[in-house]
């Protein structure tokens, strides 16, 4: 008699330790189909990315290697998990298909279709949690961080799990090629460099290097947006603000889950109605880092250089954009979103939408308006920063004045509000 077979869909969740699915399909079946589907749409949508595809690439390496040396392998096939999945399914006889549920339109869309092909074929969808701490979607609709913060943090936890011992598949896996990667940012993907980073990660210095652009924060949110490192995991190893911080993804993830028009409105719909008068021509200014302000321009390099931007360094340059240069908060949002290896719907439209005063978690605008030269004093002390990023940014002439634009700002915002 043939093995009884589930597939697990791996998707960005690309580790072995602390995976939902896998440990349920390896619990109730004999054998198991890991499987990643490379849909053209993640690769060349409105959001594609150089450097976050590369990461993506490696990761895929890694967690085959890992499910190697356990016995499995990793099925890496081209096309839509529509057609994909159920033909494979059908291949091995696999009678379900497991896979951590996930937040952004695109993927929630692309689940429906996806249960529905697989149903109609025979074979049983089973979601599982794995891509937040906790359950995001058990609690009412919050839009401000601090209550939902007291929600979340009474939510249960699950236990977390470690890697599989073995893996068993089907001995008759076509695992297809995986693509080599293009060019890269500054970090390797991959659950091994993940899980030496999370190790490598000291508490102590998290505190001074969140106030001072020079120095690393953490580094982990690109191996916590493709689940290389489990964030359930990494909350059993934190304390005070960088808990904090976890908290704000599982925070952003909820707000896109409850409002999933937030990726092209503002969540306040009426700052829909913001008149941008921005010049496309400071557009390109901020986007290549030559506007003349030194946080903003060692920032926008750093971005573009290697893929990552200390989150200091993205609250002024992307309040720059919005509020000093009047250009709309998506084409920001759209332009990190093709550099940043994090690049995550969620995290992104959420902090865009925070800083350019439009989004949840409201605060008076005069509250959030960040004078880049102040900025600067205050989160690059020593001039370090700038030192590496833009030194020659002191030399050009700034492109607009910061206290005519602000006034400018107020006036906009006010309009919109109808104030
Ligand atoms: C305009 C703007 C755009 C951003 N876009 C993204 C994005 O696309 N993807 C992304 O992961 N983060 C984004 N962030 C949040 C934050 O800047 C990055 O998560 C952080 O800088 C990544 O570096 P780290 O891992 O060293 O962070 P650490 O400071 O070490 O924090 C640890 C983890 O906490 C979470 N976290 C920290 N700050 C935030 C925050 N403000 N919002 C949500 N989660 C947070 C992240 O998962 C991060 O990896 C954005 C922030 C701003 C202001």
């Amino acid at each position: 008699m043939m093995a009884t077979t589930a597939l697990v869909w791996f998707r960005r969740d690309l580790r072995v330790h602390d995976h939902p699915p896998l440990r349920a399909a390896l619990d109730a079946f004999e054998r198991v189909v890991p499987v990643f589907v490379l849909d053209p749409r993640l690769l060349e949508g409105r959001f594609e990315s150089e450097y976050r595809a590369a990461f993506l690439l490696d990761c895929l390496k890694d967690l085959r290697k890992a499910l190697q040396e356990r016995g499995g392998n990793l099925v890496v096939v081209r096309g839509t998990p529509e057609q994909e999945l159920p033909r494979l399914a059908r291949e091995h006889g696999a009678t379900a298909t497991y896979f951590a549920s996930d937040v952004s339109p695109f993927a929630m869309g692309r689940d429906q279709r996806v249960e529905a092909a697989l149903t109609e074929a025979g074979v049983e969808p089973r979601r599982t949690p794995g891509n937040f701490i906790a359950d995001i979607g058990k609690v009412k609709p919050y839009s401000v961080f601090s209550p939902f913060w007291r929600a979340w943090r009474e939510l249960p936890r699950r236990d977390v799990l470690g890697a599989p011992r073995t893996v068993t598949v089907p001995s008759n896996l076509a695992v297809g090629t995986i693509p080599a990667p293009g060019k890269r940012g500054d970090q390797h993907g991959g659950e091994a460099a993940g899980r030496r980073q999370m190790l490598a990660f000291d508490p102590a210095t998290y505190d001074d290097a969140r106030v001072n652009m020079a120095l690393q924060t953490s580094r982990l949110s690109a191996y916590l947006h493709f689940g290389c490192v489990s964030a359930r995991e990494l909350e059993t190893r934190s304390s005070g603000k960088f808990a904090r911080q976890l908290a704000w993804r599982d925070f952003y993830a909820h707000v896109l889950l409850k409002h999933p028009r937030n990726t092209r409105h503002a969540h306040q719909a009426e700052m829909d109605a913001i008149e941008w008068e921005g010049e496309d021509e400071h557009f390109h200014a901020w986007c290549e880092g030559r506007t003349g302000y030194p946080a903003v321009d060692a920032g926008m390099r750093q971005l573009a250089q290697t893929g990552w931007m200390h989150n200091r360094a993205r609250l002024i340059t992307a309040s720059f954009l919005v509020k000093d240069l009047h250009i709309d908060w998506r084409r920001g949002e759209q332009h990190f979103m093709r550099y940043l290896i994090d690049g995550d719907v969620a995290q992104n439209n959420g902090n865009w939408q925070w800083i350019s005063s439009v989004g949840v978690d409201p605060a008076p605008l005069y509250r959030r308006f960040y004078n880049p030269t102040l900025q600067l004093q205050r989160h690059d002390p020593d001039g370090d920063y700038v030192a590496r990023w833009a030194p020659d940014s002191q030399t050009i002439t700034p492109i607009v004045d910061h206290a005519v634009e602000r006034k400018r700002t107020m006036e906009a915002y006010g309009r919109a509000r109808g104030t």
